[in-house]
């Protein structure tokens, strides 16, 4: 393993029977960065995390996390890691102190360190006022914030979060990022699977999944200059129209409006793109300010996922407990 690396997965693998769920795929992610899994639904994200994490056992491949073999040393990695699903995980009976407190016991923190990190934790977390409020009665936001003071009671080195925001409003996804770049800034690694592109964009590092392939992987950067297209915006006063007119045509991939705006990804290497849309604008009377564009984080996952449309649905997963243990299944 390299020194830089926290994870380092090859061939990584995992059929569910005749599904292939996660298809070879190889993953360097660095110590203290910020890694982003971006997928539609069922692309193999939370599979990936729970192997890396060892609570799944890969069908075929290797993977060494924090210098571990996993799922070998799914036990000994357990004080090195925490771990943050969507569904909230935590006991809705007991206040938030009880089950920070429950949570440090799991963790082996000795009565003097549990009650130092548990004050801190309420406190880097704004839950002091909630302290002996009942778990299932806080808000989404206060019960993510909950569920990151959790998962970072024993000081994890890494942290793996499965879509730890697809339930709460944007101000709380925005705190929520913060408190990532803060525990990263101190050393911790994080893995973050999303659905929303504005959260990829923040990851130092993102890797794309579709169909449990890996089919791009590096800075939010390096994916938009490499993107296989050309990005062209069309701002029309009839947007329908604009549309119709690029519909059909095999050198236009995909169409996405964003307000009075298209978003229009050609096949790459046409010599002057911008010229050939506006002669489609001007076939079709349509008045039209056309210009070649950065690609976005949205433009990169469509052209890598095949072209098959922008939207990115959020689902829930039930599938995965982290209380039960860290022992790897074979049936999921
Ligand atoms: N325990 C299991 N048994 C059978 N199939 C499974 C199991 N877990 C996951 N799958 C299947 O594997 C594929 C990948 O699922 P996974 O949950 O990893 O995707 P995901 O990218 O995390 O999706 P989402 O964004 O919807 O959470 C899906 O087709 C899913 O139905």
């Amino acid at each position: 393993m390299s020194a830089e690396s926290a994870i380092i997965a090859r061939g990584l693998t995992r059929q569910f029977g005749k599904l292939i769920a996660v298809d070879h795929v190889d993953l360097d992610i660095p110590v203290a960065r910020i890694y982003g899994f971006l997928g539609p639904n069922g692309s193999g994200k939370s599979t990936t995390i729970r192997m890396l994490c060892g609570l799944l056992r890969p069908t075929a491949g290797t993977v060494n996390v924090l210098g571990h073999r996993m799922p070998r040393d799914a036990e000994r990695l357990r004080h090195k890691i925490g771990y943050m699903t969507q569904r909230f995980s935590l006991w809705e009976d007991l206040t938030v102190e009880e089950n920070l407190d429950f949570m440090a016991r799991i963790f082996g923190l000795e009565a003097a360190r549990r009650a130092s990190r548990i004050r801190r934790r309420l406190g880097e977390y704004r839950l002091e006022s909630q302290r002996t409020q009942r778990a299932g009665t806080l808000s989404g936001g206060q019960k993510q914030r909950l569920a990151l003071a959790a998962a970072t009671l024993h000081e994890p080195e890494l942290l793996l979060l499965d879509e730890p925001t697809s339930a709460v409003d944007p101000q709380s996804r925005r705190d929520f990022w913060g408190s990532l770049f803060e525990l990263a800034d101190r050393g911790t690694t994080i893995l973050v699977s999303t659905h929303y592109m504005d959260e990829a964009e923040r990851c130092h590092g993102i890797a794309i999944l579709d169909r449990g392939r890996l089919v791009a992987e590096g800075s939010p950067r390096q994916l938009s200059e490499g993107i296989a297209a050309s990005v062209i915006e069309i701002e029309a006063d009839d947007v329908r129209a604009a549309r119709r007119a690029l519909e059909g045509h095999d050198f236009v991939r995909s169409i996405a409006q964003l307000g009075n705006r298209l978003h229009a990804l050609l096949v790459p290497g046409m010599s002057s793109p911008e010229a050939r849309i506006e002669e489609l604008m001007a076939a079709a009377r349509v008045t039209a300010k056309v210009e070649r564009v950065r690609a976005s984080l949205e433009d990169v996952f469509v052209a890598a996922t095949g072209f098959g449309g922008s939207d990115v649905a959020i689902t829930t997963d039930q599938s995965s407990d982290p209380r039960c243990s860290f022992t790897p299944t074979d049936a999921g």
